[in-house]
């Protein structure tokens, strides 16, 4: 049986605010060596319940457990967190004027040098950062920072690894790259992950276990095809794979029978091909991505969206024969 590492229980935290903000009621487990994503709208809690896990925030009811211990608040230590948890934030909290290295190295201790040499040098080979080591900081670009950061919350004995949105200040390219370091070095070394992301692609790349944020409420967790297959709500689809919404009458416009509630779709799942069971729908507008494109759809008024590798065969106001393929009633 998988280890849990983490357990979170009924914890709550609410700012004494105006507005009202903050979590509620949240439970969870986390096994050892997983990765883990918190994804939500903008507000949503996920930095709150980060927080939360890292001892940063004295909590109004519950508790975070780590290796079967409670977790102290801010109030009931002066260091927060345990000193086997690390949290990267996104100001990286790095000494600039140092270099990578011994940025790096200042987290071990000096009672083995030749050990702690080579400690240090694992770590910067598995960011992918050995050739910096003799860079100062402010020679780095953002993304680099980012991955001597995470390296430095690793190198001395970290079993849990919070990461509050890891890849902030990466571009495209090197996200990609970053995402496929993060989840080497978790298989690799057997950290547990934590992380927090407004982009819910981090997650359903990255992750063993996704948990839906909701207004400071866990709506939802599992795995990731789990989640984004099979939805609870409507804001999770939304949230996931930008899902397509029709209520009950527009629904049955396209042929969907739902008693009552809504259909909702990915745009991959509507299909342009004549069949049986597909309908006519005239093309509002063709949106080029790259290697796909998305088409805006409408029959009778009531308007969809298709993915589709990019063949450029559609244009604005063609019409086409599209059958959705599977939906969900939600
Ligand atoms: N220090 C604070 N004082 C008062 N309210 C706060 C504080 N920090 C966060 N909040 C509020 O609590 C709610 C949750 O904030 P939180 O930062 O946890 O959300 P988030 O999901 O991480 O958002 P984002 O993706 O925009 O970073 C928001 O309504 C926010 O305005």
């Amino acid at each position: 049986m998988e280890e849990q590492i983490i357990s979170v229980k009924n914890l709550s935290k609410q700012y004494q605010t105006e507005q009202a903000g903050g979590i509620s009621n949240i439970s969870f487990e986390v096994k050892k060596g997983n990765v883990v994503a918190i994804l939500g709208e903008s507000g949503s809690g996920k930095s709150t319940l980060l927080k939360c896990i890292y001892g940063l925030l004295k909590v109004d009811g519950g508790e975070v457990s780590f290796k079967g211990k409670r977790i102290l608040g801010p109030d009931e230590q002066l260091i927060p967190g345990h000193k086997e948890m690390k949290m990267v934030t996104q100001d990286f909290s790095l000494n600039i004027y140092a270099k990578v290295y011994d940025n790096v190295a200042s987290m071990l201790s000096n009672t083995d040098v030749q050990a702690k040499q080579a400690k240090t040098m694992e770590m910067l080979q598995h960011l992918h950062i050995e050739h910096l080591k003799d860079k100062k900081i402010t020679q780095l670009s953002g993304g680099e920072q980012q991955r001597v950061a995470i390296a430095k919350a690793m190198v001395s004995d970290t079993s849990v690894l919070l990461l509050d949105e890891p890849f902030s200040q990466v571009d495209a390219l090197l996200k990609n790259q970053l995402r496929a370091d993060i989840k080497r070095v978790a298989a690799e070394t057997g950290v547990t992950v934590i992380m927090v992301s407004h982009d819910p692609a981090d997650g359903l790349f990255l992750a063993d276990e996704l948990l839906i944020l909701k207004d400071g409420a866990l709506l939802q967790s599992g795995q990731p095809s789990q989640v984004y297959n099979h939805p609870d709500h409507i804001y999770t689809a939304r949230l996931l794979g930008n899902a397509v919404v029709l209520d009950a009458t527009d629904a049955s416009i396209l042929g969907l029978d739902i008693p009552d509630g809504h259909a909702v779709f990915y745009p991959e799942w509507v299909e342009l091909k004549s069949s049986w069971n597909s309908r006519r729908f005239e093309v509002k507008d063709v949106y080029y991505k790259g290697f796909y494109e998305e088409l805006l759809l409408e029959r009778n008024g009531v308007k969809i969206r298709a993915l589709q590798l990019n063949r450029g065969e559609h244009k604005k106001n063609d019409h086409v024969q599209a059958n959705i393929s599977q939906f969900l009633a939600l």
